[in-house]
């Protein structure tokens, strides 16, 4: 079957987005005081509630369809439940993300699993509010100014090409997921951050990641204990590299030795902490937040966009001219540029619109800040649900002030290894079927194999 993209394009504002607004230590009270104005469904039984409904559901990457979409058409869009313990509202629709999206620091917080806090960190952009998180935040986004990403395209384009003469060349088939995962964690590492990656290192991330999500229990063998070990070895391997990296500043600033990678974030989150705006475990509890950002998601949008590339041959054609255009035009060995980059907005679609079939995060939990009645404010609104509205409806890097911190160099690093593959070789998927699974965030269920040969 063809497709074309250019159609399908003005369905972007009828895509709803879910929220799952967990109100956790609030809703009691709510609960007591005005039970008239509580959303209709079912709470279930007490603690797990519709917990196994829930899991049951994501397993089989059906989570709308098995869990959401029966209980809208019983309740209406916005329902409650009880899920993990928590007495739960689940809101769907543009109206509503916007509701909490914007209202965040100021009604709600954004809220994440224990498990995830004492991995990522306590002191990580995740748990910051208000100035402090603003403050990160800045940090952050000047590494990906303008100027940073003029410097990071070339940066990305050298580790893109390694990483293909490493693991594609002289191979008929390879896991593109696998093999996205360890390109977008030297990107993140090396592109961004300025750290060198060393052998151990992936490995040691993705078993923090791999604990995540788990239940917070340390028994011998669980993988939060696998990844609270593994969490202990980051640690100790960063807060050398934060040391000497500290101590390297110092010897600059006093006229000794040199100063590398002063434009990479580690060196500004490093400048941060020796001006005393940051501590050693804030910046250690960053570095490890990002690459937890950007790993999964960025592989998976790959991935995704490559499959949906392979099932719309029309789309790949207009895609596969894009780039061949914009390499026509560059003398042989010539990198690309931000300029160039620019001009892939074909494939910016193609990625954005496999975003949306496919989003890397599916849902998104907040908890109250204030005992308000947001049922009221959500249900004033109610008819307004109903209409597509344009801003707050497609929403795979978030929205409101923790909008993603990352779009910059998530674009670039899938702009990029589009541009290398498609213009190196060819590919197919050796499964166009591969189920895509969730645990709890999305992922081909085999990893995508696909067959190469070079062009
Ligand atoms: C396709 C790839 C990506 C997708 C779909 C994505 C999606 C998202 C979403 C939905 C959020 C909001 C989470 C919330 O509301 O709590 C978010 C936040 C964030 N993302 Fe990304 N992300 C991607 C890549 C990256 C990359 C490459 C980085 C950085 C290296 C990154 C860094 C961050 C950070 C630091 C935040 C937290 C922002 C804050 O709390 O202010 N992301 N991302």
């Amino acid at each position: 079957m063809t497709f074309d993209l250019n159609f399908i394009l003005p369905l972007f504002p009828v895509f709803i987005a879910m929220a799952l607004a967990i109100l956790f230590s609030n809703y009691n009270s709510i609960t007591n005081r005005s039970k008239k104005k509580l959303p209709p469904g079912e709470l279930g039984l007490p603690w797990i509630g519709e917990t196994l409904d829930f899991y049951k559901a994501q397993k089989k990457n059906k989570l709308y369809e098995h869990f959401i979409k029966p209980r809208i058409q019983k309740n209406g869009k916005t329902f409650k439940t009880r899920l993990m313990g928590s007495p739960t509202v689940v809101v769907n629709g543009a109206e509503a993300n916007k509701f909490f999206l914007s209202n965040e620091f100021k009604l709600v917080v954004s809220s994440w699993p224990s498990s995830s806090v004492q991995l990522m960190g306590s002191d990580s952009i995740m748990e910051k509010q208000g100035e402090a998180h603003r403050c990160v935040r800045g940090i952050i986004a000047t590494s990906l100014s303008c100027s940073g990403l003029e410097a990071m395209v070339p940066k990305i384009c050298k580790t893109v090409q390694f990483h293909l003469d490493e693991n594609w060349q002289g191979k008929e088939i390879i896991s593109l997921y696998r093999l996205t995962r360890s390109l977008t964690f030297t990107i993140v590492l090396e592109c961004m951050l300025g750290i060198e990656v060393k052998p151990n290192m992936l490995g040691m991330f993705e078993r923090v990641l791999e604990g995540v999500f788990s239940p917070p229990i340390k028994f011998p063998g669980s993988a939060f204990l696998r990844a609270k070990n593994a969490r202990m070895e980051i640690e100790k391997m960063l807060l050398d590299i934060l040391r000497k990296k500290r101590e390297e500043i110092h010897e600059f600033q006093q006229g000794e030795g040199e100063e590398g990678g002063a434009g990479m974030l580690l060196f500004r989150l490093v400048m941060a902490m020796i001006q005393g705006e940051m501590s050693e475990k804030e910046v250690l509890d960053n570095v490890v937040l990002l690459v937890f950002a950007a790993h999964d998601t960025t592989s998976f949008a790959i991935t995704m966009t490559f499959r949906m590339l392979a099932h719309h041959p029309n789309c790949y054609s207009q895609l596969l001219q894009e780039h061949l255009d914009i390499r026509n035009n560059k003398r042989p060995g010539e990198t690309l540029t931000l300029e160039d980059i620019k001009k892939m907005n074909y494939t910016w679609q193609v990625a954005r619109e496999s975003m949306r079939m496919f989003p890397p995060i599916l849902a998104h939990s907040e908890r109250p800040l204030q005992t308000l009645n947001m049922m009221d404010l959500l249900f004033q609104k109610a008819g307004r649900f109903d209409d597509p509205v344009q801003p707050y409806a497609y929403l795979p890097f978030g929205g409101g002030p923790r909008q993603c911190a990352g779009y910059q160099l998530a674009k670039l690093n899938i702009l990029i290894l589009v541009n290398f593959v498609v213009t190196q070789y060819e590919w197919s998927l050796v499964n166009p079927e591969e189920p895509i699974a969730v645990d709890p965030l999305p992922f081909p269920s085999q990893g995508m194999p696909i067959r190469i040969s070079p062009k």
